[in-house]
């Protein structure tokens, strides 16, 4: 009988495991790792649901693929070129698609009738947050709608306006500064100008305080914590996207960024403390008074503390990336094309003969200024670069059925930027945007598609801060634009060789001079 009793297989086992050597160990792991990998490839290649969608080759069997590209600043033009090579539909991970055609974008983002047909967020931004994902990072979209319903009368037209004083007040300590420095030769670096007014007033309109960077010419450790995350935010997504890669990513991450990015928190906490305490000694409207429990703050609970500094944290990092980068693309592009800046000029100048009738109000209707907006949003697609990944409920996107799990991407960046979209799609042409009855209208460009044109996005998740972005962009533009020539003094830039984008924009050095425009004294500011 060739059974063995449960002491004699005891036995044979404890002197199998004693009698085989370190190696051998090694050898049997490695050989399990290669035979498992190998049956999972094939099952990705042939059996897996997405295996009929063409894709690159090592996309389909892992995730290193994505991972990789999306650690390397070029992610939206990999998709862009993976698109253009492989189709409409392209498997751009084992269990992950992306979409161009404008449709897609549609279904996964609008609003669904019943939440649980939601497109939800992945997973690649927990633990950013304190404890909480407040309302960029949070997926449960129950608990995103609270969120967000108890945020929205902070984005309403009258609470804008009563922080628009606020705003105003450090543009035009911008245009001041510039007004003294702006005149040397070697002009001054507005990627890092744009960055310091979108983070000064970030922050002073989240919860009043101030970091001064403009009166200062110089960067607050705040904002080298704020890029910090942004850079920790990339190390997370990579590991999330592909975990074998862990170990190396986390050697290659600058421990800087782990050193500055607790402190960024502590600070976020301490503004938060401290704004709690002055709650009725406030010196402006700001977005905390909306989050703010009627209790006392002794009695307010820690996770309750915590949920508000990362909402607090999260309209920061929402807008003063956003808004400090579309100002620099608008200024990067229209300097390579000077007729376009020539027309701003002039619609700004002939419009306005005094600087303080820029106000939000009057500049809302300037068609040109918008125009430039709109056309550098599209050509930047400055937050949707990333592709917005969704994970899908088992849902229709654009006729075609995703099954539940499955990680969909639409790439905007690639509509933005395709010839089947938009006429003469790579030019910055503001033209596109106006209606017939302007004298600059060409229609050459009436057939644009604008379907997928969703800079701020639709549905639950669209951006709170888009008003508040707009009227940024306007003030800001038309201040500079209204006070000063302007010419660039360093070196010309390529958008698609030199910018990369992580978590946020990398800004090149764009060095401009600002030589104040001669008014007689009756017009104006001068
Ligand atoms: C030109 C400027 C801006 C652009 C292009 C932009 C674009 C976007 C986009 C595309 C999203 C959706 C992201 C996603 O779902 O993954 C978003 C979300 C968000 N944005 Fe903006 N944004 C801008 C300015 C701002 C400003 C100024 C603020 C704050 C005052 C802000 C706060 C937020 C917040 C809190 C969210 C998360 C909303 C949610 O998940 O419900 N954004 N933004």
């Amino acid at each position: 009988m060739l059974w063995l009793s449960q002491s004699e297989t005891l036995t044979v086992a404890s002197s199998f495991i004693r009698g085989t050597k370190l190696w051998q160990w090694l050898l049997l792991a490695g050989g399990i790792f290669l035979i498992w990998t190998t049956l999972v490839a094939i099952y990705d290649v042939f059996f897996h649901p997405l295996a009929k969608y063409p894709g690159p080759r090592l996309a389909r069997i892992t995730d290193t693929w994505a991972a990789y590209y999306y650690s390397s600043g070029k992610w939206p033009w990999v998709v862009e070129r993976t698109i253009k090579r492989y189709g409409d539909i392209v498997r751009i991970g084992p269990n992950s698609l992306v979409f161009l055609e404008p449709q897609a974008a549609i279904d996964v983002h609008c609003a669904k009738r019943d939440l649980k047909d939601t497109f939800i967020k992945t997973p690649l931004m927990d633990g950013l947050g304190d404890e909480d994902d407040g309302l960029l990072w949070e997926r449960n979209p129950e608990k995103h709608r609270a969120v967000s319903k108890m945020m929205s009368p902070a984005f309403s037209g009258n609470s804008l306006r009563a922080k628009l004083p606020t705003l105003n007040k450090h543009i035009d300590l911008m245009i001041s500064q510039m007004r003294a420095h702006g005149q040397e030769e070697a002009g001054l670096d507005v990627s890092q100008w744009f960055t310091w007014l979108a983070m000064d007033s970030a922050v002073d309109l989240a919860c009043g305080w101030e970091l001064h960077e403009l009166r200062d010419m110089k960067s607050h450790a705040f904002l080298e914590g704020m890029d910090a995350g942004c850079m920790l935010a990339i190390v997370l997504s990579t590991t999330k996207i592909a975990p074998i890669l862990t170990p190396v990513v986390m050697l290659l991450t600058p421990w800087r960024l782990m050193r500055v990015f607790p402190q960024m928190i502590s600070s976020l906490r301490a503004m938060v403390t401290d704004r709690i305490e002055r709650r009725n000694n406030l010196k402006h409207p700001d977005f905390c008074e909306q989050l703010l429990p009627p209790t006392k703050e002794s009695e307010m609970k820690g996770a309750q503390m915590r949920h508000i500094g990362t909402v607090i944290g999260q309209l920061i990092i929402g807008g003063y990336d956003t808004t400090s980068v579309t100002t620099y693309m608008m200024f990067y592009f229209s300097l390579r094309h000077p007729e376009v800046l020539e027309e701003l000029k002039r619609e700004i100048r002939s419009n306005f003969s005094r600087y303080e009738d820029l106000t939000a109000d009057n500049l809302r209707g300037l068609p040109w200024l918008n125009a430039c907006m709109q056309e550098t949003l599209r050509v930047v697609t400055v937050a949707t670069h990333h592709s917005l990944p969704r994970i899908s409920p088992g849902a229709m996107v654009n006729g075609t059925y995703v099954p539940k799990g499955v990680i969909v991407r639409t790439s905007l960046f690639t509509y933005n930027r395709s010839d089947r979209f938009f006429h003469d799609p790579a030019s910055f042409r503001p033209e596109r945007w106006l209606s017939p009855n302007h004298p600059k209208y060409d229609s050459v460009f009436a057939s644009d598609d604008h379907r997928g044109y969703m800079p701020f996005i639709m549905g639950p998740r669209q951006c709170p801060g888009r008003e508040l972005a707009k009227i940024t962009f306007r003030l800001v533009v038309s201040k500079l634009l209204w006070s000063f020539d302007v010419e660039q003094v360093s070196k010309q830039l390529e958008f698609d060789k030199d910018f990369r984008v992580y978590s946020i924009w990398m800004k090149p050095e764009l060095r401009m001079r600002f030589l104040p425009v001669k008014r007689d004294s009756q017009h104006g500011a001068e």
